[in-house]
């Protein structure tokens, strides 16, 4: 039932005229306005299921499996389709679980075709954009990066803009590409938040200065740790980060001259983080990606990367000949260690964690695992475990390692990591690290679960 407050679109502007597609709510929303009925259902569905009927013949489900497995998510259930629709599928729990409606190109289904968990939902959505909607499939990262950058110089000229960079993937990318527009005009800044990776600030320092980018370090830590002095809440400390950023980002940008822009490295799943109407996203956390700089600054925002999504952005890094160490690297969130160092924060647990990681992260590259996984990092607990060490008892930290497979980060599996590789990783982070005498693995998948623990 839909509440008072419901996000609404206006559907007269859209039916008919171009082809429709509700997903999950969207799909509700069609059949509630267009005269069916949607009530609270006895089954609520979260998770995997399976299709039970598929009307093949129909352009959305050609080729889908009778008996495909979708993945539901929702309380509400579409119990009567309006007159002029017609059910394309069904599960054995809820009868609608596609539809169209007659003589137009308007559809509606209740599962989730975009995560990787609804087995053939790339095909769903093939379906649609290519057949359907007639979009021709001739995107290449070699025509996005020619387009991109002729944008770029034409909207930019000889303006100046600056921009952060993380060493992550996705702001390297955006910056190259400024930086084939604009070369010296773009202005970096890398700053060492004291919760960065071991060895990170230098290593990534080097290899953006080989890269031709006009990039400067900014040595920021103490002022770090005093903000985050004695915070414990996951969103106070990623609020305290976030402002400290900003304030040495400002005061940085403020020693250049006349700069107009700001570059950004924001992709799509970003925006859609960001953009949610009232969804989970939006408390999921705080984001500083999308918005996150102050008004104050009065900076016009460039984002190339914005229609992106990672596999793509990659791609087009390739293209850019980014070197694979960049390309190749996990997501690593902006707060860095400071959200996996669960509880307050101390250059002391810094520093264990920062070992701990390094010691998980190269062992998974000598293995040749690191690039099965999506992301990967320790997660220091805030609890002592009892151990023995020759003949004495110790009362030590806790880690947790955490590997998670996914296609884009929007759902992720944990990582079967071999045996033998665990036991090493695990002998040697005891063996080597001080104030550690227990390490855990974390077998939780997202959802229900994300990635990181705060
Ligand atoms: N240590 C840092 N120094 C300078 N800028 C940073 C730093 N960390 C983050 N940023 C900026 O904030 C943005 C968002 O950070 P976040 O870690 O959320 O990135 P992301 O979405 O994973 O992207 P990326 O792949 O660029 O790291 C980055 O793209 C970058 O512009």
């Amino acid at each position: 039932m839909r509440q008072e407050d419901a996000p609404d679109v206006d559907l007269e502007n859209y039916s008919g005229k171009v082809p429709v597609l509700g997903v999950c709510y969207g799909a509700q929303l069609m059949a509630q306005k267009n005269g069916g009925n949607v009530l609270p259902s006895n089954i609520r569905e979260y998770g995997r299921a399976k299709l039970s009927k598929v009307d093949q013949h129909n352009d959305l489900m050609k080729e889908i499996s009778i008996d495909s497995q979708v993945w539901m998510s929702h309380a509400d259930t579409i119990a009567e389709l309006p007159d002029a629709y017609e059910l394309i599928a069904s599960t054995a729990s809820v009868r609608v679980a596609a539809f169209k409606k007659k003589g137009e190109d308007t559809y509606g289904i209740q599962f989730h075709p975009e995560v990787t968990h609804s087995l053939e939902g790339k095909t769903i959505l093939r379906n649609f954009v290519v057949h359907i909607c007639g979009c021709a499939q001739d995107w290449t990262p070699d025509i996005f990066v020619e387009t991109t950058v002729a944008g770029l110089k034409a909207q930019l000229g000889d303006d100046k803009v600056v921009m952060g960079l993380s060493g992550g993937v996705d702001s390297s990318v955006a910056a190259t590409l400024i930086h084939h527009a604009i070369g010296k005009n773009l202005h970096c800044i890398f700053v060492d938040n004291g919760l960065l990776r071991k060895n990170e600030f230098e290593d990534v320092l080097h290899s953006y200065k080989d890269m031709g980018l006009n990039v400067k370090g900014v040595d920021a830590r103490e002022q770090f740790y005093e903000a985050l002095k004695g915070l414990t809440d996951p969103e106070d400390k990623r609020k305290a980060i976030g402002r400290v950023f900003i304030e040495v980002f400002d005061a940085e940008a403020h020693k250049i001259q006349n700069v107009k822009w700001l570059g950004q490295g924001t992709i799509y799943p970003d925006v859609i983080e960001s953009v949610s109407v009232k969804g989970p996203s939006a408390t999921i956390k705080s984001h500083h990606n999308v918005g996150g700089l102050p008004d104050f600054m009065k900076l016009k925002v460039v984002e190339p990367l914005n229609t992106l999504f990672k596999d793509e952005v990659r791609l087009v890094g390739k293209t850019l000949e980014i070197h694979q160490n960049i390309l190749g690297r996990h997501p690593f969130p902006g707060p860095g260690l400071g959200i996996r160092i669960l509880g307050d924060i101390t250059p002391e647990k810094v520093h264990i964690l920062q070992e701990v990681d390094h010691i998980f992260i190269n062992g998974l590259k000598k293995a040749g695992l690191y690039d099965d996984v999506w992301q990967a990092g320790a997660i220091l607990l805030p609890i002592q475990s009892v151990g023995v060490m020759g003949d004495e008892r110790t009362y030590e930290r806790v880690v947790s390692l955490r590997a998670v497979t996914s296609v884009d980060g929007m759902t992720a599996d944990w990582c079967h990591l071999p045996y033998e590789f665990l036991a090493d990783v695990s002998n040697e982070i005891i063996n080597t690290v001080k104030g550690v005498n227990r390490v855990v693995y974390d077998i939780s998948s997202k959802p229900p679960a994300t990635i990181e623990w705060e």
